[in-house]
């Protein structure tokens, strides 16, 4: 479990990144933290591996304030996967998915087999391994991103907007492998992501975030929808106007729902769960 108590975070600008943020992040869930840009997302995920340092309150894994932790060690031991990859241009796969085990002086050749298996893992052709960044796909240099940070198998995974910068099929591709790896390891996973989609897709807890990191609700997708906690979230979310907002539309065979641009999006199955 990771939690934040009382945390803020002042840029030496004096800019307000984050104000008086409290969370519990369950274990071996995903956690999407969601708002527009500057809401303090990415501070927010720094933190937890001490990229960042807050100004003020604390930040605990499992009942240990991260600030006693060396943050080199701290660091190696949680997965980071960010936007563009972050996968150093200069090396092939194989060494960019090695580097951290590489660090903690795994042999190379244990640290070889590892990387195979987590390109496995993430479904990458082993042959790729050779192969630099440059001549990968987006999609695929994000999946290498992703082995990278499973290669020390962490228990906690940070993703920061991992899917930004690919294109929608791909992204869809993306997300819906982030789902079966979830299923398949059972990471604690802290995903930052501006895209509401996207963090109902993913999230078992969903946060929605407003400037200075205020949370505007916490709860699973579901809850969400079903009871925003306020006009904020209910215009964030959608359901007012965009593809949540659905209305039902009789035809011959029966009741459909139809979404506000007037497609159709399901069919009313009456008395059912
Ligand atoms: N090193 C820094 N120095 C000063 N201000 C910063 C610094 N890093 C971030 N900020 C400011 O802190 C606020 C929160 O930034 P942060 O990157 O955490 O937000 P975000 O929600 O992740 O945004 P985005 O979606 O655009 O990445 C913003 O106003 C940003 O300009």
């Amino acid at each position: 479990m990771i939690e934040f108590r009382s945390v803020t975070k002042t840029y030496p600008d004096g800019t307000v990144a984050v104000a008086d943020f409290d969370l519990v992040v369950p274990p071996h869930r995903t956690t999407v933290l969601v708002g527009s840009s500057g809401s303090g997302k990415t501070t927010l995920l720094r933190m937890i591996n001490r990229m960042v340092e807050p100004t003020s309150g604390s930040i605990e894994i499992d009942g240990t304030p991260v600030g006693e932790r060396d943050p080199v060690k701290l660091r190696r031991s949680i997965g980071y996967v960010l936007q563009n990859g972050g996968l150093l241009p200069h090396q092939k796969v194989i060494d960019n998915v090695t580097t951290v085990l590489r660090l903690e002086g795994t042999p190379k050749t244990r640290a070889r087999d590892r990387a195979h298996e987590v390109l496995d893992v993430v479904g990458l052709d082993r042959a790729l391994a050779e192969r630099y960044p440059s001549q990968l796909s987006g999609g695929q240099q994000q999946r290498v991103g992703v082995a990278r940070a499973l290669a020390a198998d962490p228990n906690i995974l940070l993703m920061d907007e991992p899917f930004g910068a690919v294109d929608p099929i791909v992204r869809a591709e993306l997300q819906t492998e982030t789902i079966r790896l979830q299923q398949e390891l059972n990471k604690t996973v802290v995903f930052v992501t501006h895209d509401i989609d996207e963090a109902f897709l993913l999230g078992d807890q969903v946060v929605i975030l407003s400037a200075g990191a205020q949370v505007a609700q916490v709860g699973s997708p579901s809850e969400i929808v079903e009871n925003p906690a306020s006009d904020f979230v209910a215009s964030f979310i959608g359901v007012e106007r965009g593809r949540r907002a659905l209305r039902p539309k009789s035809t011959a065979r029966g009741t459909v729902l139809v979404d506000s641009a007037g497609r159709t999006q399901g069919v009313l199955v009456e008395g059912s769960q």
